[in-house]
């Protein structure tokens, strides 16, 4: 479980994260999801002890991690994929890590097919590799001490569609096992498939967080009318602010039976009635991060 305690950090008189507070609970993937620049690198740094709060606190399984003992086999990290040694080679990088942590190296060659490192792969030096195949290295490393809590930052980046869905069964099956999972990203459409729950993060605050289907679902409705006119008569029935979507519908703030009621209520035709669901989260966390640096937003 890892626990984040009003977590501050100022640097200057900018504050980079701006009293944060979430838990990840052991069986979940949590999505930590943000633009560029909101605090997410941050807030991770602060947990893995690298960067020390101005105030606040955070702890894992009830520890902070400077007091973790051998804190590899408890918290598997993984901050910046292009951060191993470029001139080891993949088998050796593990295999350090595990000689470190007091483990069999006979573990390594697994470890590494596991993650999809085979054939030449391990053989190569890190250089050699793409950025997937950095990140997948990355992995492997995080969980060569089988931890109980993973963090992981950005670590989709890189990946191709298929790796994408090949580590949503990885984090899944280590979340089913009792396992705790914190990973960031931009982009929504990457967590969406992959965290159990969302804590949405702009310009060093919460702005959002909770369980991913209960905000897929609270995320609206989408209707489509004829006349753009009819939606505005709607809306001003309901008291309610549309936002247009990029798809030439209106997203409501309330539920389709809602709307559906206003709807016939007041003698609108409408042409589409649906739960926004993704796209609905997708405008959420748009419109939730209009004031941050949106930098780097996309699908
Ligand atoms: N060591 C530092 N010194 C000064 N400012 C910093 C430092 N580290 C981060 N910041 C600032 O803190 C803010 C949050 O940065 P952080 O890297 O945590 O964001 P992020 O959400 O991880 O973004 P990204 O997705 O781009 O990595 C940014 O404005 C950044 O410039």
């Amino acid at each position: 479980m890892i626990t984040v305690d009003h977590l501050t950090k100022t640097y200057g008189a900018h504050r980079a994260v701006d009293d944060v507070s979430f838990t990840c609970e052991p069986g979940t993937v949590t999505g930590f999801l943000g633009p560029n620049g909101a605090g997410k690198s941050t807030t991770m740094r602060m947990i893995c002890g690298l960067t020390p709060p101005t105030s606040g606190r955070a702890t894992v399984g009830g520890v902070p991690y400077q007091r973790l003992g051998n804190p590899g086999r408890h918290i598997g990290v993984l901050l910046d994929a292009s951060a191993q040694h470029a001139g080891r080679t993949g088998r050796e990088v593990l295999a350090l890590a595990a000689m470190t942590m007091g483990l069999d190296t006979a573990r390594v060659t697994g470890r590494l097919a596991r993650v999809g490192l085979t054939g030449a792969a391990p053989k190569r030096r890190v250089r050699a590799y793409s950025l997937g195949m950095r990140q997948r290295l990355g992995l492997a490393y995080a969980m060569i001490g089988d931890p109980a809590v993973l963090i992981l930052d950005e670590p989709a980046n890189g990946l191709d569609p298929e790796g994408i869905h090949w580590m949503r069964g990885l984090l899944r099956d280590f979340a089913d096992r009792g396992g705790t999972v914190l990973l960031s990203s931009h982009l929504l459409r990457e967590v969406e498939v992959i965290a159990d729950r969302l804590v949405v993060i702009g310009n060093g605050r919460i702005l959002t967080q909770g369980d991913k289907e209960k905000l897929l679902n609270a995320a609206g409705t989408l209707v489509r009318t004829a006349d753009p006119a009819a939606i505005q008569a709607l809306l001003q029935r309901m008291g309610l602010t549309g936002t247009p979507s990029t798809d030439g519908s209106v997203l409501v703030p309330a539920d389709p039976r809602a709307v559906g009621r206003a709807a016939a209520a007041s003698g609108v035709a409408l042409l589409e009635l649906r739960p926004a669901g993704a796209g609905g989260l997708e405008e959420m966390f748009l419109r939730l991060t209009a004031g941050s640096d949106l930098e780097g937003v996309s699908r």
